[in-house]
């Protein structure tokens, strides 16, 4: 590792000196998590979304860049084909035909964005139908008769949503691990049963309490599977007097849309048990209640009709919200049991709220509002030590990079970049790098946005990754010029022709009477290039590279213990040398 020489005056300024407004700003970002008071200071602040942001400061300062990952995804083209509503359904008998585009088919929101979906779930709460228990049973026949399903199918997705619901809410870590899934006689329990081994797969230890075994194949089959994986399987008896103190989380997949009159024995004891948890004020320590589709003990229809019955932190409705959870009032509403066909759809009028992406499980009722000030992640990383990052930060970087790309992460190339005007005020925005190379990272932009107005006044910029899933985050700082014209023009032709039409129709920044306007702007556009010639670069669009003085790469670690490593630049024996130093978190 290059050492530093002792007499050496850093390039850089501390983020502790004051700034000085007068010379060129140097913009530095980083990531915090809101913690803060806004106006009332007595008052905490209460927000319903928990998102880390950028804070941005503003203190008092080639060659052909490796392109990143080639197939990375690119923003969607309005008119990528599947996003189009889907076909009208094939009209099955004793159903209506389907109406296309009718308001409750559940059409894929455009992005697979949870944030989105879960802003349009919330928006849809109030709409969403519930039914009864008829209904529930009558959908059931339907579904596993003239539908073609088969129980052990619906089981196995049903099952699958309870375990994506619970790993979204009670994420894997030291605090949600331990799971008890209690299971009843019916197909509910057999839900229960595949959570159980969907929870197993997703890192989770579960225990599974079934004293009511159904002697059917498909049930003992799902047992054996479970026991195939050395779950415990405990009898009620024997379950631990305090369940606190062995349960992170407690899944109640005891009774389901059959349920009638009131629970007997064992349940009677355990859904006791259940109640119980909730009810004790050991708030310190409570494993979350999760029901699956009913609250177990609770009428179907009418809920927890003398208010001393179970109150889980989460209900996951399968198909759709039976009428009780009406009354749900915890603080998870989930919905799964991503199946229903349109026949159902329709002939219910089921308005369901769409599931985000891929994902077996939706947000029903919007996630609860959050003290700001309370949200913290206790990071699990590896340590990151000086023996072994890698002597240049690029080889640092890219060493990270490929981790991020590797693990799968959704745009690992978007990065906030800060720039700082003249009179030292700072922006940001994200944008995707697109090269990077020994010396240098590029993006490509508008040459009249505000970042290209903010550059020609002071080179200066910050460029901030940020990995929340690997719990890292590089800082980058430098100075930025234009990227030579021609690799601008090479770079230009290689998007999709879309994007190119796109940069041609945005004078960035700029404001505009409304949407119509680009709309208008690039129907013309692409009538006027649709025989396929080549679409002219605009002189407004190009690139910048930025050449880096400083790196710092952090990993979140366990109480705030995080790793900071910087990396700045040195003369000795007068050649520049990067300089690897820990900083406190
Ligand atoms: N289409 C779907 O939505 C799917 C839902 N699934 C799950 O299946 C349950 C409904 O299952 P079902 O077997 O019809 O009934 P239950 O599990 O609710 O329980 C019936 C079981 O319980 C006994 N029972 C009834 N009342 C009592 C009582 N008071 N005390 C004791 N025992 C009682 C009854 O005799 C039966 O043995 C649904 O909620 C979903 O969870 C499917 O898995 C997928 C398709
Ligand atoms: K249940």
């Amino acid at each position: 590792m290059p050492q530093p020489a002792a007499h050496h005056t850093p390039r850089y300024r501390s983020p502790y000196q004051t700034s000085s407004a007068a010379s060129r700003p140097e913009p530095q970002s980083r990531m915090l998590a809101v913690a803060s008071r806004t106006r009332d200071k007595s008052a905490p602040t209460i927000l319903s979304l928990a998102m880390p942001f950028l804070l941005t400061t503003a203190t008092g300062t080639a060659t052909s860049p490796r392109p990143l990952i080639p197939s990375s995804p690119r923003r969607q083209n309005p008119t990528t084909p599947h996003l189009r509503p889907p076909p009208p359904a094939r009209r099955l008998p004793g159903f209506p035909a389907a109406e296309p585009g009718a308001p409750f088919l559940p059409r894929p929101p455009r992005r697979g964005m949870a944030s989105l979906a879960a802003t349009a779930a919330a928006a849809a709460a109030a709409e969403v139908t519930h039914l009864t228990q008829r209904d529930a049973a009558e959908i059931d026949e339907q579904l596993m008769g003239p539908l073609g399903f088969s129980v052990d199918q619906l089981m196995e997705l049903a099952g699958l949503s309870v375990a994506a619901a619970v790993a979204e809410v009670y994420k894997l870590s030291e605090e949600h691990t331990r799971v008890l899934i209690i299971c009843g006689p019916g197909n509910n329990g057999g839900d229960g049963l595949v959570a159980a081994r969907h929870l197993y797969h997703f890192g989770y230890r579960p225990s599974v309490c079934y004293p009511k075994r159904t002697p059917k194949p498909l049930y003992s089959g799902l047992v054996t599977q479970l026991e195939s994986l050395s779950i415990p399987f405990i009898p009620a008896e024997d379950l631990p007097h305090d369940l606190s103190r062995e349960f992170d989380i407690i899944v109640d997949a005891m009774f389901g849309f059959s349920f009638h009159g009131t629970p007997r024995p064992p349940f009677d004891d355990l859904i006791q048990r259940l109640i119980s948890l909730s009810v004790i004020g050991n708030s310190d320590k409570k494993p979350a209640i999760v029901s699956v589709d009913i609250p177990s003990g609770w009428h179907v229809e009418e809920g927890d009709v003398d208010g001393g019955g179970i109150k889980p932190d989460m209900l996951v409705s399968l198909t759709a919200p039976k009428l009780c959870a009406k009354k749900f009032t915890g603080p998870h509403h989930f919905l799964g049991g991503r199946f229903v066909p349109p026949p159902i759809l329709n002939k219910y009028g089921l308005k369901l709220p769409p599931y985000p992406g891929t994902s077996m499980c939706a947000r029903i009722r919007k996630a609860p509002s959050v003290d700001i000030s309370s949200l913290r992640e206790n990071y699990i990383s590896p340590e990151l030590l000086e023996s072994q990052v890698m002597p240049d930060p690029f080889d640092q970087f890219l060493r990270w990079f490929d981790e991020a790309v590797t693990a799968g992460l959704r745009e690992p190339n978007a990065m906030a970049l800060t720039t700082v005007n003249r009179e030292g005020k700072p922006s940001s925005r994200m944008v995707l790098l697109k090269g990077v190379d020994k010396q240098t990272f590029v993006w490509y932009t508008n040459y009249g946005s505000r970042k290209a107005h903010d550059l020609s006044e002071n080179p200066n910029a910050a460029l901030l990754f940020y990995w929340n899933e690997m719990n890292r985050q590089v800082r980058v700082e430098g100075s930025v010029e234009k990227v030579p014209e021609e690799e601008s023009e090479k770079y230009f032709h290689s998007r999709p022709r879309g994007s190119q039409l796109g940069a041609i129709v945005s004078k960035q920044s700029t404001v505009i009477a409304g949407r119509e306007v680009l709309q208008q702007a690039y129907k013309e556009l692409e009538h006027k290039y649709s025989d396929g010639s080549l679409i002219p670069k605009p002189e407004y669009w190009g690139g910048y590279r930025l050449t880096p003085t400083l790196f710092e790469f952090w990993q979140g670690q366990q109480s705030r213990l995080h790793d900071r490593l910087q990396y700045s630049q040195r003369e000795v024996d007068g050649n520049t040398a990067w300089h690897i130093e820990r900083l406190s978190p």
